[in-house]
């Protein structure tokens, strides 16, 4: 499998890897997260832009970005959430792209996170335009309602990766017990044939256990918050982190 490595954090590799999403609202929450972040246990940063109040102003991003990066000191993976899956604001594709467009050309990221679900051609220029500016893909997708079939799971992220995902994350809402082993049996299967690293997880308390469960299953990452989770479900990333190494086969 390729695997994915930035300043020494290698994904697709032994035990899951931590990111800590900072969800601040204000420029000071999100400085104050940041540098939270660096003396946590986790491995790699998401800063969750969808929560940040002047996301929409422009340049505000990028120009962030670069404290963010350099207070935080891990790899850095930028993600709006649409209001679609689950996100905190509503923008349309057209600024969602334009948004993602300046991020990629003028601010410090090292992954950015890109819904597989936007229209296909700016999907298609987003993933070019992150190459040529050797950003690495993440292509996700998220019900929050719901689990859909294991079929449709392994079809999605089989379709993430043809589409020139550099990581393929999945997180679904289960309903049942059935549901969180539907994403674990998806996660199992498709794991034996994927190129790329997968990251996935079955949300809220019921789905508690996938976060923990990577390394068997073949979820490359879990996500760990700092205070504030940034979908439900999530642990405290030094709970997740004492967890992960007792589990670490
Ligand atoms: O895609 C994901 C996964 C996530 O939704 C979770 O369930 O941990 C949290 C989000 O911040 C992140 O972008």
């Amino acid at each position: 499998m390729k695997r994915v490595t930035i300043d020494n954090v290698t994904i697709g590799q032994g035990r899951p890897k931590i990111i800590v999403p900072i969800v601040g609202k204000t420029q000071a929450e999100v400085i104050q997260a940041a540098k939270d972040a660096s003396k946590s246990s986790g491995d790699l940063v998401e800063w969750r832009i969808d929560f940040y109040e002047d996301v929409e102003k422009a340049g505000a991003v990028s120009e962030l970005s670069q404290e963010v990066k350099q207070l935080v000191n891990k790899p850095l993976l930028i993600t709006f959430r649409t209001f679609e899956e689950g996100g905190e604001r509503e923008l349309s594709y057209e600024q969602y792209v334009a948004l993602y467009q300046e991020i990629i050309n003028e601010g410090h990221v090292d992954l950015l996170d890109i819904e597989l679900f936007i229209p296909e051609e700016k999907l298609d220029d987003l993933i070019q335009e992150c190459r040529s500016q050797g950003i690495y893909v993440v292509l996700c997708n998220h019900d929050f309602e719901r689990t859909p079939p294991e079929e449709e799971i392994i079809r999605r992220l089989e379709l993430m990766e043809s589409k020139g995902a550099d990581i393929c994350k999945i997180a679904v809402m289960p309903q049942t017990p059935e549901d969180v082993l539907t994403l674990l049996k998806a996660t199992h299967r498709r794991q034996q044939f994927t190129k790329v690293p997968l990251i996935t997880m079955s949300m809220g308390s019921l789905g508690m256990i996938s976060r923990l469960s990577g390394e068997v299953f073949g979820s490359a990452a879990t996500f760990g918050s700092l205070g504030k989770a940034s979908a439900p479900g999530q642990m405290a990333v030094e709970d997740l982190a004492v967890s992960l190494k007792n589990l670490s086969l």
